[in-house]
């Protein structure tokens, strides 16, 4: 008997359908976001660099300055990633044609082309973003609820014109495309007026979702603080929480980065899903704020992949990711973050979950206990070892000979 067969009586006796869960985890997409390969500068800004409420730290050397360098090094970190994969894009990544440029408030689906046929010809999905930040219109740490009326405006066009590209994408895909809205704006001291921009922001917001877009699925993305901007988050999670939940069709986007530290978006995932039928997420490891660390195989991650499992929410969670990390190998930093999401997904997808629940609702408090500490320790290696050798990619570290062998031959020869 092999080990995988092994393995799998192990958690057959608990109850669990290997097979089933194998299946479910290679179906389930993960949304990949390209800004990990170039510390999140984009193509669109001369000298660009991130920043405006955004910020990333180290300065490892091979970062990807080009639009054939980003996707290179992409596809590099895809193949060595099991499962389904989508390409997460800012709109900072426009490619533009020789001789050509558009701000972002110009921005056009042309500018995007490159990327789907990226997508099309490996099989990816995309999802999309508008980039309200590393931009000169940022002003004052504010963009769609500004009091400055030309300020506003460039970021709602900018908004309105990306909701028209990824409608475009979704077309050509024959697919439905994430826009994800966050916009930095805040105070980095005590303001004078919560109400205003929070106002301006809700006007803004009804701007942008005015048009039908059958292919876009629209998200607001909260959060807490943001740097230089500590003391008031406009778009906070009450905020955006309410905005989706009174406007059908605009989701709220949860980043486990977003929180004060010792809140959970594990406990919010159930709890979105029981009035919204579409929650996205941006899975990240926040070290002590939003440090947007390599996602690691915590406990964390496992419970959010859990709740995700527990609650049937496989076809309603849109799994993101938003790390970035400069000080490391970025190529490595994709591979292991993303290979974390998945084994995090298969290890909820091999968990007793009826019987647990079942225990919960007969009280027997003292045997859920038992059987759920038993579950952590069946031979899940085993099973993972499996998953990777179906999808075609290594199960332990050798891929990162792989990863070493293009930081020789290609990253280390960039002068980036
Ligand atoms: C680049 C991303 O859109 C960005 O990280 C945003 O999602 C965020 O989480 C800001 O803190
Ligand atoms: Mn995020």
């Amino acid at each position: 008997m092999s080990r995988y067969e092994e393995a799998k009586l192990n958690y057959e006796k608990m109850g669990v359908d290997v097979e089933g869960a194998l299946t479910l985890c290679a179906a389930t997409p993960i949304s990949i976001h390209c800004w990990q390969g170039d510390d999140v500068r984009g193509f669109d800004q001369k000298d660009g660099r991130a920043g405006d409420g955004i910020q990333t730290t180290g300065d490892y050397p091979g970062r990807a300055g080009s639009f054939e360098e980003l996707k290179a090094d992409f596809l590099k970190a895809a193949s060595l990633i099991p499962g389904k994969k989508r390409i997460n894009l800012h709109a900072s990544y426009a490619v533009f044609p020789e001789g050509e440029w558009a701000d972002r408030d110009k921005t056009a689906y042309r500018y995007f082309i490159p990327w789907v046929e990226f997508a099309r010809e490996h099989g990816f999905g995309i999802d999309f973003n508008p980039t309200c930040f590393s931009h000169p219109m940022v002003k004052n740490g504010l963009t769609l609820s500004s009091p400055d009326e030309a300020v506003r405006r460039f970021w709602i066009d900018h908004c309105i014109a990306c909701r028209q590209v990824a409608q475009r994408m979704g077309e050509a895909l024959g697919d439905k495309v994430l826009n994800n809205i966050w916009v930095p704006d805040g105070m980095k001291d005590v303001p004078a007026d919560r109400m205003g921009p929070r106002l301006r922001l809700k006007a803004a917001l009804d701007e942008i979702f005015a048009e039908n877009c059958p292919n876009v699925i629209d998200s607001v993305e909260s959060k807490v603080f943001g740097i230089g901007l500590e003391s008031y988050t406009v778009g906070s999670g009450e905020f955006f929480m309410a905005y989706a939940s009174q406007h059908p069709g605009v989701y709220h986007l949860l980043d486990n980065g977003h929180y004060h530290p010792t809140e959970l978006v594990s406990d919010k995932i159930p709890t979105l899903l029981c009035y919204f039928d579409v929650l996205p997420l941006h899975v990240t490891r926040p070290v002590r704020w939003d440090s947007d660390h390599v996602v690691l195989f915590d406990d964390e991650l496992r419970e959010m992949m859990t709740e995700i499992v527990r609650c049937g929410g496989l076809q309603k969670v849109l799994i993101g990711l938003d790390f970035f990390d400069a000080s490391i190998n970025r190529v490595a930093a994709w591979v292991v973050g993303t290979r974390n999401a998945q084994k995090a997904l298969l290890w909820a997808l091999l968990q007793p979950h009826e019987a647990l629940k079942a225990l919960q609702d007969s009280a027997d408090f003292t045997e859920k206990m038992v059987r759920m500490e038993e579950a952590k320790t069946l031979p899940f290696g085993d099973i993972w070892r499996e998953y990777c050798r179906r999808e075609g990619v290594s199960a332990d570290e050798s891929w990162f000979e792989d990863v070493k062998a293009y930081e020789r031959e290609v990253l280390s020869r960039r002068g980036t």
